[in-house]
């Protein structure tokens, strides 16, 4: 799945081209070093092996979903039975609420712009996507009309390059909505573990509100564990879709390791891991906005985001041109245009900056990325 120069791939694919080069900040994983809390969960694989083999998975389960989702504020996420599925990852998670919302709707509004993955999986269940802006779903109540005409509001909060979080206040205004027009509310919160302004328990507004809804949590981005990583695609009751169907025909359940893992991780996140994390992922922001100072044309779009990624506009400049000269020094970014998925020429004059790397890594990155933007 290599892009070809003069072929636009999707953002994934560029992807790809970095993930074995020495300077890759082009994907959302997490690939810092390990903190000294990580490396002692590390250190005790072995000893949670044998913790896997012993206990019941259902119970590691529980206690991995109950320790992740505490951590993040999440108290009234569902502990029901069948509420909360496990998943390879959250695209498994997302493909699964896809092939299951397809059989009941053929239209979906999709928040514009995002990852480039969520409306190609979308679209790749047969579903017709309807942009909404992300100015307008953060503005004020939605177009009747539109929500009478899908079965379906997806958002992405915080959102992806963008970082904006939907308030408390936006999604109990959004979920009320969905509830009257009897439309799913569908959010994927994988960047939630960044933003503090997405710890307010989302769980309990969504109950409150009475709509049907649909959640997809990703452990995947904040923990630097190798693609160990769980989605956890979070329903409500009686929510119409035959999730647990067809999540039993793509698979059984996760690695009792890795839920062992993450419940750990989550600990160590409490302990002080997590507001370490967003310290450091501030202090790497600042390297790039600080490095790329006073450069003609560059700007930042999102001052506000917490995200782990960093968009950078480049003023009159390509994107996808500054993206090739820094791919000849073997630096990877990743250009805009793709986020930007019914309009690509909107995301043109963008990078976008992963921040979960290494200091080091994100210098190195900002002064070649300045001497490319400075030359004649
Ligand atoms: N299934 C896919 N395509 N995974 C890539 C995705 O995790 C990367 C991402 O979300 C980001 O770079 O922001």
């Amino acid at each position: 799945p290599v892009v070809t120069d003069d072929e636009l791939g999707n953002l994934t694919q560029f992807e790809f081209l970095a993930l074995s080069s020495s300077l890759n900040l082009a994907d959302g994983h997490a690939r810092q070093d390990l903190t000294l809390g990580q490396q002692r969960v590390v250190d005790d694989l072995p000893q949670l092996w044998a913790q896997a083999v012993k206990q019941p998975v259902d119970e590691i389960e529980r206690e991995a979903i109950g320790t992740y989702f505490e951590v993040l504020g999440q108290r009234s996420y569902p502990a029901a039975e069948g509420r909360v599925l496990s998943c390879y990852s959250s695209s498994v998670a997302m493909e699964i609420f896809a092939r299951s919302l397809a059989t009941v709707t053929d239209r979906i509004a999709l928040v514009h712009p995002t990852f480039d993955n969520i409306p190609d999986i979308l679209r790749g269940v047969g579903l017709e996507l309807v942009a909404v802006e992300e100015e307008q779903l953060h503005g004020g109540d939605l177009d009747a009309a539109l929500l009478d005409s899908v079965g379906c509001l997806f958002v992405t909060t915080p959102n992806n390059p963008t970082g904006k979080v939907v308030s408390r206040e936006r999604l109990a205004r959004l979920a009320e909505q969905c509830a009257r027009h009897d439309v799913v509310l569908t959010l994927d919160t994988s960047f939630r573990g960044f933003d503090p302004a997405a710890h307010y328990d989302h769980y309990e507004v969504l109950r409150d509100s009475g709509c049907r809804w649909v959640v997809i949590e990703d452990t995947g981005k904040l923990w630097p564990t190798l693609e160990l990583k769980v989605g956890w695609l979070v329903s409500s009751e009686h929510n119409g879709l035959p999730l647990g169907k067809v999540y039993s025909d793509i698979l059984l359940g996760v690695s009792p390791l890795v839920l062992l893992m993450i419940k750990r991780l989550a600990e160590d996140a409490a302990d002080g891991g997590l507001a370490d994390l967003h310290r450091f992922i501030a202090t790497n922001r600042a390297i790039v906005r600080d490095g790329l100072a006073g450069v003609p044309g560059v700007t930042f779009p999102d001052p506000l985001s917490r995200a782990s990624v960093e968009r950078v506009h480049l003023g009159s400049r390509s994107g996808l041109a500054v993206w090739q000269e820094l791919r000849q020094h073997n630096l990877f970014a990743l250009p805009c245009g793709p986020f930007h998925w019914a309009r690509p020429e909107e995301g043109g004059n963008c990078l976008r900056i992963a921040l979960s790397r290494s200091a080091t890594a994100v210098e190195a990155a900002t002064r070649l990325l300045r001497s490319v933007l400075v030359a004649p």
